[in-house]
Formats: C-alpha cells, sequence, structure tokens
C-alpha cells in the first residue's frame, strides 16, 4: 500500500536486486518552483501531474499506436537476453572498406520492423525467445493521428524549461515500446532528457557525473561509449573495484511522469518484470552553452576528460599507446 492505503501499481518482486541501494528521486507537482531549482543545479526531478504529453496518456494503448503509427519500416532491436546496450555503428572496425575502429559483435541487432509484426511478436513471445525493443524517432513518417497528438503535447511548458534554463535545442523526440523486462543498461547521454512516461512502470536508476570513476564507462573510441562496462547483475568485482561505492538514486516512473534526466548524468532503466509492455517519449534537447565558471560542474570534468581522450586518440592514432602515456603522466606525479 501506498502513503494513502492505496494498491500500489508494482511491487519490489518486480525489480531486479543489484547490490547497491539508491535514494529515492524527488517527486514535484509540474507547477512547483522547486522544479527550476533542480533542473538549474543539474539534478534529476520527476515532474508530476503535468499535460506535458496528455493526449498521449488519453490515446497512445498498443492497438492504438499499431493503427497509427504508420505503414513505414520502425526501428527496432532484438536482443537474445533483456539487455539493450547502445552501440555506435560508426566506431565498428568495418573489415570491407578497412575503416578506422574497433572490431566488435553488436550486442543487439537493429532491424526495421512493421508495426503489425512488432506487435505480434510483444504478444506471442514466450521465455528464451529473442526480445524485441522499439525504438523510433518521433518524424512526419508516423500517422497524422499521432502527428495530431504530438502538437497538442504542452510545448509551452517544456519549451519554456528549454528557455529558461538556456538549453540549446531540440534535437528529437523518441518513441519506445518494450518488453516488460527490457533493460537499457546504464549509460550517459550528451543531452537533456524529458524522460516522458506513456504507458507501464520503468525503474530509472540515476548517478549523477561525479560517480564516474565508479562506473567504468568504454573508452570513447569503443562502439560502446558512454556505457558503464559494468553488468550490474553480475558486477566483477575484481576488474571494477569501485563500483561497490557508486552512489545513486531512483524513480519509479508511471503513466504521466516526466522524469528529468541531466546532461551527463549516468541512467539505467528497466521496464518493470511482469508489469506488461511500456511505452516512453523523451524530449532530447542539446546542452546550453558551458562558461567555464570555478569551480568547475561534474559534468564539465567529464566532457573535459572525452575532449582529452579524443585528442590523445588523434595524436597517437593507436589506442593501446593511449593508457601507458596517461599512466606515465599520472603515476607518482599526480598522484
Ligand atoms: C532509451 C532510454 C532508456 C529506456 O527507456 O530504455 C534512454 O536511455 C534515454 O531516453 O536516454
Ligand atoms: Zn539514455
Amino acid at each position: 500500500m501506498d502513503g494513502e492505503g492505496n494498491k500500489k501499481p508494482w511491487d519490489a518482486s518486480q525489480l531486479r536486486k543489484y547490490d547497491l541501494t539508491f535514494d529515492e528521486i524527488p517527486r514535484l507537482h509540474y507547477k512547483d518552483p522547486k522544479i527550476d531549482e533542480y533542473i538549474r543545479a543539474n539534478k534529476p526531478v520527476v515532474i508530476i501531474e503535468s499535460n506535458i504529453i496528455k493526449p498521449a496518456l488519453q490515446r497512445w494503448t498498443l492497438e492504438y499506436l499499431e493503427k497509427n503509427l504508420g505503414q513505414t519500416g520502425h526501428t527496432c532491436f532484438v536482443s537474445k537476453n533483456h539487455q539493450f546496450k547502445y552501440y555506435d555503428d560508426k566506431k565498428i572496425y568495418d573489415k570491407t572498406n578497412n575503416t578506422k575502429g574497433v572490431e566488435f559483435t553488436p550486442p543487439t541487432k537493429k532491424v526495421e520492423m512493421r508495426i503489425e509484426d512488432f506487435m505480434k511478436r510483444v504478444k506471442e513471445w514466450k521465455k528464451g525467445d529473442d526480445r524485441i525493443y522499439l525504438q523510433q524517432s518521433l518524424t512526419t513518417s508516423v500517422g497524422n493521428n499521432i502527428v495530431e497528438d504530438f502538437v497538442k503535447f504542452d510545448w509551452d511548458y517544456v519549451n519554456g524549461k528549454q528557455a529558461k534554463h538556456n538549453w540549446g535545442p531540440l534535437t528529437s523526440n523518441l518513441l519506445f515500446i518494450a518488453m516488460e523486462g527490457n533493460q537499457t543498461p546504464c549509460h550517459y547521454d550528451e543531452q537533456e532528457n524529458f524522460f516522458a512516461q506513456v504507458q507501464g512502470y520503468k525503474r530509472c536508476i540515476l548517478f549523477p557525473p561525479s560517480q564516474f570513476e565508479c562506473l567504468y564507462p568504454y573508452p570513447v573510441h569503443h562502439p560502446h561509449d558512454r556505457q558503464s562496462m559494468v553488468d550490474f547483475e553480475h558486477p566483477d568485482n575484481a576488474k571494477f573495484p569501485k563500483f561497490k561505492d557508486a552512489k545513486g538514486c531512483e524513480a519509479i516512473v508511471g503513466p504521466g511522469d516526466v522524469l528529468y534526466i541531466p546532461i551527463y548524468w549516468w541512467h539505467h532503466i528497466e521496464s518493470l518484470m511482469r508489469g506488461g509492455p511500456t511505452t516512453t517519449v523523451n524530449f532530447w534537447y542539446k546542452g546550453g552553452p558551458s562558461t567555464l565558471e570555478y569551480p568547475l560542474k561534474d559534468h564539465q570534468k567529464v566532457a573535459i576528460s572525452r575532449n582529452v581522450e579524443k585528442m590523445l586518440l588523434e595524436v597517437l592514432q593507436d589506442p593501446k599507446e593511449v593508457g601507458p602515456l596517461l599512466s606515465a603522466m599520472v603515476l607518482g606525479r599526480y598522484t
């Protein structure tokens, strides 16, 4: 039961177990001015009872989406397990064209699927089958009804936050339709994000950029750049000794909740087990201008460290030389 004695729409048995504890991300009414204090401080907050995606809340059932999303192929990922770790295919070594890159076997397959085929596979899924995850940019290729709903989102509200906090332009709105239990492993994005939950419940575990050394991101040149190397369910504590010290926060978001995921904040997101399919729309914005005021913000230090890695890779050419050079520069001199 929740505080008012209402039956909770989910229970702890639907959450995967991790050897970490998390603080609760605050949930604030959308008119609460404290929301702006959180955004200004680059801290996550769940915005509740807003009209940001009201038309979607009213109409975007799976049946409606199947009927209206449009007949073109939609971007879907197929996985042998419940994890859908993002990879940048531009960073994969391509033998045929002998491009620069890393020898890499993608953990998921990216396919274009018609919405009815996607929905059929979700409905007929059995344990042991491949899982699928629709992740489609909401562009003009969607049906007219969806466009009509989309234009009726509360753009005044989100554009108001974008302007007030001097964010860059909106770059995309992605529609996510996940199977129950699907997981997007821990990673960070270089964009501000309003993560709006339409249907079902998702557990969102977030860590501030200061936890960089506990979350061990892949090297910048790797296809899994920005993704944590740690498997949260089977952490290799020998290889990643600081992971057990990671300090994070979490929110279980349900229909109508909008989670603000600040730029460079790590997030590990999963659709609750046995909770049915989930639907989310995100709003990605470029970050605002980064003025160097001291002390520097943690996310600025992450951006600086990325630039150092990129510069060294550019100059040294061989990624195997980056570690030894950095160790020679730092060990015994800065440590
Ligand atoms: C894909 C999404 C996570 C999820 O909903 O599975 C995410 O990482 C983001 O919106 O930045
Ligand atoms: Zn993300």
